[in-house]
């Protein structure tokens, strides 16, 4: 061996795996597609929370401290799942699972994007939005990614909530309170969680059943499970009607409410009839279309019936 390869320092992990790190590996690890959704939801839940159009710097700053701290819950996720994420051929090459990104190096990363949100929120919006927002930070990193993923099948049904937050944390970073109709909007992303997920782990039982994680398929079977996502597909239709119910939305709402979670229904009834794993990923991606269209809808009303 000469001595000029003697001296080369050792190849870095990345280098030992003939991969280039990229800040894009660093974004891909905040889920920006799950956190993108989730800001749709605060930025609605700001404008509804008042007539008019709220200040622009509520807006943008807001936004960003909620983005900021949904986006580091999400890096710690990746850490807490390292090992579950390489048994699993969805989740496998992430940054942290491969190796490309060291766990401490992501948890400075979890640790900035949060410091950094919180200083934004607590200093530009007001204290009730920052301690709520790092709550719903606690919920899913913490509670959820930590322990209930692990401990039960009912797991994404209570972890649920911290994902169904941005609405109301949107709406307090207006009004500085806590107010009834937020809360109809939190209930709705709670009450389509369950759907949402449940539809996506039928067409991934087995990989959850490889990784040792509970979720409802693996733990009670997928006709258990399809009846579950019909029952919350008719509950979410139910709470769906609520803003109308109590005058917080009107007519284009009610239209827009109604065949959105008809169809939800409908995708649910054709799962449990045939028991097709094409179908549960349709039905996933439908939930997504159906969460986005729905918010979009009550922002029509809500600029049309003012
Ligand atoms: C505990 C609650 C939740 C669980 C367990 C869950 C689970 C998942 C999973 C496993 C995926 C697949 C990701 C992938 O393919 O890598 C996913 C995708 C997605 N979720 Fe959720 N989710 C939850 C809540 C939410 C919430 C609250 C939102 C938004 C308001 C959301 C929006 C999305 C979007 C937009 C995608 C597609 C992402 C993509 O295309 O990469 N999810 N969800
Ligand atoms: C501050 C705030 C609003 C926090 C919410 C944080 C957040 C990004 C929630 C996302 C919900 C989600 C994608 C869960 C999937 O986790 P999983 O571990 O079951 O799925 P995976 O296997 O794809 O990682």
């Amino acid at each position: 061996m000469s001595e000029s390869v003697k001296t080369l320092p050792a190849p870095s992990p990345v280098e030992a795996a003939g991969q280039t790190l990229s800040w894009r590996d660093f974004l891909e690890l905040t889920k920006p597609r799950v956190v993108a959704l989730m800001i749709l939801t605060s930025v609605i839940g700001m404008l509804l929370a008042m007539p008019g159009v709220p200040d622009w710097t509520v807006l943008v700053l807001g936004n960003l401290g909620i983005a900021l701290l949904a986006g580091a819950a999400a890096v710690v996720n990746h850490v807490v799942d390292q090992k579950v994420d390489t048994v699993m051929a969805r989740t496998r090459k992430r940054p942290v699972a491969t190796g490309r990104i060291a766990p401490v190096d992501a948890m400075i990363f979890a640790a900035t994007l949060a410091a950094v949100g919180m200083l934004v929120l607590m200093v530009w919006i007001n204290h009730l939005t920052a301690w709520l927002t790092l709550a719903s930070l606690v919920g899913y990193a913490g509670v959820y990614t930590l322990f209930l993923k692990r401990a039960t099948p009912q797991n994404i049904v209570i972890g649920g909530l911290a994902g169904a937050m941005p609405p109301l944390l949107g709406w307090t970073a207006v009004t500085g309170q806590i107010e009834g109709h937020a809360l109809l909007l939190v209930l709705i992303i709670f009450a389509w969680t369950p759907p949402h997920f449940w539809a996506l782990a039928i067409h991934r039982k087995e990989e959850y059943a490889k990784a040792g994680i509970p979720m409802l398929p693996v733990t009670h079977g997928n006709s258990y499970t399809e009846l579950h996502i019909l029952l919350y597909a008719l509950m979410l239709l139910a709470v769906s009607l609520l803003p109308f119910v109590t005058g917080m939305s009107g007519g284009i709402y009610l239209i827009g409410a109604l065949v959105l979670g008809l169809r939800f229904v409908y995708y649910a009834i054709r799962l449990l009839k045939g028991d097709d794993r094409r179908v549960a990923l349709n039905t996933f991606k439908y939930s997504i279309t159906y969460l986005m269209t729905l918010f979009v809808v009550i922002l029509v009303d809500h600029f049309v019936f003012f």
